[in-house]
């Protein structure tokens, strides 16, 4: 047990589903097996939680240490923040309380990591608009995590991946507008995701990573008639990418591209703007039941990579519609920290 990876997962929105999908996760007796999670967290907002889940026999260990927690199971160890004043909670609620609590975790979360007390972070969804509204009167802003762990590990260089199995997709731009997204395609932008998305794929494990770059416009542009940033920026990106060394193909047009890398014709695929990549994931990885009228499976791990720690995620958001019902589903919680305790058992910072 005492070589087991720590593992440090975040609460996220405490007014969202990662509370509760948290103590569900935690109920898969194998994640004892496998490392050793710590919830940096509100103690009180965990006791709530499997109290709705029906699991009062589950033990909340407050802790204020790494050193202090027990890593049994049946008990979850939560490093305790007190942040949420319970006369003011609400589920499925914006509120400023919740996304500063939220925020504030992130940051704990990644301190214990770089100071080397936890091996591995995989965070629960924030609530984006909550967290802004509750920084914009300390002069701070973040489109999310990856921003704020790039800020607080001075990380310069650094994209978003998205994984469902072996399906992997990483990206040019993430939060900004679509008009903005087209400005950020640039050679030296599109050539530094290949490199990072060739990288981690070697430290993951793939000895020759097959990648493929989208293209931006329809038909990839279809050599200039619906747009020229295939000719001005991907395509010299990709030359100077083959002249690395790096086993690089494209640019593919966005719609063939996803099903070719489904079929497994590549290891990760280098898309141009959020969208772009996050909705052929999350057709894959979200799989509503029509009869039942629920969600049946959530699945998909986000993984910031360029970071001197490691961070994986859930890929879905806050489920405000869900939150505190108990009916949301733990398996993308599950998967990412999976993913973590594979990259911490690598020891690879990716
Ligand atoms: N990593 C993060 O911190 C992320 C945060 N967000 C934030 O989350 C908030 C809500 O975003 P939405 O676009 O509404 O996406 P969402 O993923 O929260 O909700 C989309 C649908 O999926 C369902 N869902 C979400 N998680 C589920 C789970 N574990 N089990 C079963 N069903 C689940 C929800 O009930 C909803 O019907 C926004 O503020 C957004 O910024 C969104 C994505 C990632
Ligand atoms: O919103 C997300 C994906 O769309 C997740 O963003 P972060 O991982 O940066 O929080």
């Amino acid at each position: 047990m005492f070589n087991l990876p720590k593992i440090g997962i975040t609460m996220g929105d405490p007014a969202g589903n990662g509370p509760e999908i948290t103590v569900q996760a935690l109920l898969h007796k194998d994640i004892y097996e496998r490392c050793r999670p710590i919830v940096v967290g509100d103690a009180m907002i965990f006791e709530k939680a499997a109290a709705i889940l029906g699991h009062p026999e589950i033990k909340i260990h407050r802790i204020s240490q790494v050193s202090e927690a027990l890593f049994e199971y049946g008990t979850i160890d939560v490093f305790h923040m007190d942040l949420i004043d319970p006369d003011k909670f609400e589920y499925g609620k914006v509120s400023e309380m919740c996304g500063m609590a939220a925020f504030l975790c992130v940051k704990k979360v990644i301190e214990l990591a770089m100071k080397g007390e936890i091996d591995a972070t995989c965070t629960n969804a924030l609530n984006k608009e909550a967290m802004n509204k509750a920084l914009a009167p300390k002069g701070l802003h973040f489109d999310g995590h990856t921003e704020i762990y790039a800020k607080y590990t001075n990380t310069k260089k650094y994209t978003m991946m998205l994984a469902h199995h072996d399906l992997r997709v990483v990206h040019v731009s993430t939060h900004c507008s679509l008009r903005e997204a087209c400005d950020r395609v640039k050679k030296d932008r599109v050539l530094e995701v290949i490199r990072i998305a060739d990288k981690a794929c070697r430290e993951m494990g793939i000895l020759k990573p097959r990648v493929a770059v989208a293209g931006l416009n329809p038909h990839s542009g279809e050599n200039g008639l619906f747009g020229r940033e295939e000719i001005d920026e991907i395509i010299p990106a990709i030359k100077a990418a083959q002249a690395e060394d790096i086993n690089v193909d494209g640019p593919i047009p966005p719609d063939s591209l996803f099903p070719k890398a489904l079929g497994g014709w590549y290891d990760i695929v280098v898309a141009m703007y959020h969208d772009q990549g996050h909705i052929p994931l999350k057709t894959v990885g979200f799989v509503y039941d029509r009869e039942l009228k629920k969600w049946k499976e959530v699945e998909g791990v986000n993984v910031t990579l360029g970071l001197p720690i490691i961070r994986t995620s859930v890929d879905h958001g806050t489920g405000f519609d869900q939150a505190g019902k108990g009916t949301s589903n733990e398996l993308s919680l599950v998967n990412a920290l999976d993913y973590a305790i594979k990259l911490a058992q690598n020891k690879c910072n990716l």
